[in-house]
């Protein structure tokens, strides 16, 4: 699956550009909260994921929450619609009651970890999360090249998952285009979120069809 990042999307042509991408079949977005705390960026609010799900109720409203304040962060994204939150191992102490705190609020939950973050601290969690997303660049901004260590910790990701017998799918998140997307999906990755390469280098429906080829070339 690919969820495009409209971090790098044009905002003044926002609705324009999703549904773009949705009719080449893309049914979640990624939507990257910044909190000018946690990470030295600021990106959207909640009012903007409440907007996403009025004009676009069928599509999925995935939010990557990279904020350290999750007391008032969390619940606020909760309360605008989002489908799924996903935040950092790194930034909190109580992950586990963030889990069941979404879980509770019928949201799908997923757990972050920053390239420097081994990847086994993630093992505890396995059995509570419905995705892992691991990050191939540092979080903060779009457009930055993909950290090449991020295959081998894919793969570490995977061979844990696969010893708990569950299906945790693994998104990667940061520097995807048309030569790193391949290296993730033999890695084992599943979901792919990419950015600048869709909204920023080319029309998105090509851009869009050539992940895709990518993807299904290496699945056969
Ligand atoms: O979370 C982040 C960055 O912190 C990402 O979601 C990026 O926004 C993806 O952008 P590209 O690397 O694909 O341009
Ligand atoms: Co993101």
């Amino acid at each position: 699956m690919i969820a495009p990042s409209i971090l790098n999307a044009n905002n003044m042509n926002l609705g324009h550009d999703i549904e773009a991408a949705a009719q080449c079949g893309i049914s979640r977005f990624h939507i990257d909260i910044m909190d000018g705390h946690f990470v030295p960026n600021l990106s959207y609010g909640p009012e903007l994921v409440k907007n996403f799900k009025n004009q676009f109720p069928n599509l999925e409203a995935e939010v990557h929450l990279m904020s350290n304040n999750l007391d008032v962060v969390l619940p606020a994204f909760v309360k605008a619609g989002a489908d799924l939150i996903e935040f950092h191992l790194e930034a909190t102490n109580k992950p586990d009651s963030w889990l069941t705190y979404l879980h509770q609020h019928g949201l799908k939950a997923g757990l972050v970890i920053s390239p420097d973050t081994p990847v086994d601290k993630v093992k505890p969690f396995l059995d509570k999360i419905d995705q892992l997303l691991i990050m191939s660049v540092y979080p903060g901004f779009g457009g930055q090249s993909f950290i090449e260590k991020s295959i081998d910790r894919i793969k570490q990701a995977r061979e844990l998952i696969t010893t708990t017998g569950r299906q945790v799918p693994i998104e990667v998140d940061g520097g995807i285009d048309e030569d790193t997307v391949g290296k993730v999906t033999q890695a084992g990755a599943d979901i792919y979120v990419a950015g600048s390469y869709i909204f920023k280098r080319g029309p998105i429906a090509e851009q869009i069809n050539k992940l895709n080829k990518v993807i299904s070339s290496c699945k056969q």
